[in-house]
């Protein structure tokens, strides 16, 4: 692993990294914000974000303003790249696909299928090095933007005992059935639509056995929501389903991170509630 920056940030330090990652055969970077209380010798607990299209490890450190209320509860902030890079990396030549856009999956299907694994690397290989490297618990939770709120809530749904909750601004909920989803699954799981179904969170509810705390914030002036998001579709499983469930539609927010700002803290503070700090 080696450090790219360092910068103390609300008494604590914002890091990058970079590393050689082996489940997707590429060097990744990401960062992590270490509270204050790390200082102290405190191991503390930790909050994966996922970001969406277009994005790397930057987009939420630099404008989603996570670091004071994280520095407050005494929670880190591990944030990584949207996909594998580099020059040897398939891409796509377009926002919505390939690099900057692996909607943490693992891909099966030709060109994609050497690098893009990025479900495993956000469930198993990034938790494991931060824990080995870094002073935290395996205590974690789990939020994200747009196709990083479908990665933050699939992968919670797919793996409850992992994380306290989890939590998504304006997410991907249904990918099987829109057109962002549609085009990176049948890319990435080929065309046979049963097998994108073990990444879509609408099926994943469903189907759950064990229930995990899920806060979601949507825009009401998000141009994305009527094609691509549409989280209604997920509340109506969790009403069914009696799921501890939340939805908050907010009046007049759009997809950018000037929403994500307004409402982070919240969203820090719902996980405080379930995290041990
Ligand atoms: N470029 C795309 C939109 C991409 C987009 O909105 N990306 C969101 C995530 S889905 C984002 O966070 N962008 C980076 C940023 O705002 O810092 C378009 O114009 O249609």
């Amino acid at each position: 692993m080696e450090l790219i920056s360092s910068n103390r940030s609300f008494g604590g330090w914002h890091k990058r990294y970079k590393h050689h990652s082996s489940s997707n055969d590429c060097e990744m970077t990401f960062a992590i914000y270490l509270p204050p209380q790390t200082s102290e010798g405190k191991k503390v607990p930790v909050l994966y974000w996922l970001s969406g299209l277009t994005c790397n490890d930057e987009n939420f450190a630099t404008k989603a303003g996570a670091q004071r209320v994280a520095a407050e509860l005494g929670i880190a902030l591990v944030m990584p790249d949207t996909s594998p890079r580099g020059s040897d990396v398939a891409d796509a030549g377009r926002y919505d696909l390939g690099q900057g856009a692996g909607f943490y999956v693992n891909a099966t299907e030709a060109p994609w299928q050497a690098h893009y694994q990025m479900y495993d690397y956000v469930v198993s290989e990034l938790p494991a090095l931060i824990e080995a490297h870094f002073p935290v618990t395996q205590h974690k939770s789990i939020s994200g933007h747009s196709m990083g709120g479908h990665g933050a809530l699939m992968i919670a749904l797919k793996n409850p005992q992992a994380y306290q909750s989890a939590s998504a601004f304006a997410p991907i909920v249904n990918p099987a059935q829109v057109p962002w989803g549609e085009l990176a699954f049948s890319e990435y799981l080929g065309d046979d639509r049963s097998k994108w179904l073990a990444y879509d969170s609408c099926h994943l509810m469903r189907e759950a056995k064990q229930m995990l705390p899920i806060l979601i914030d949507q825009g009401d002036q998000d141009s994305f929501m009527p094609l691509q998001l549409q989280p209604q579709a997920l509340e109506q499983i969790a009403l069914a389903r009696q799921w501890p469930f939340t939805l908050n539609i907010q009046l007049g927010y759009d997809h950018s991170y000037y929403f994500i700002a307004s409402f982070i803290e919240a969203h820090l503070r719902f996980h405080a509630q379930h995290l041990v700090l």
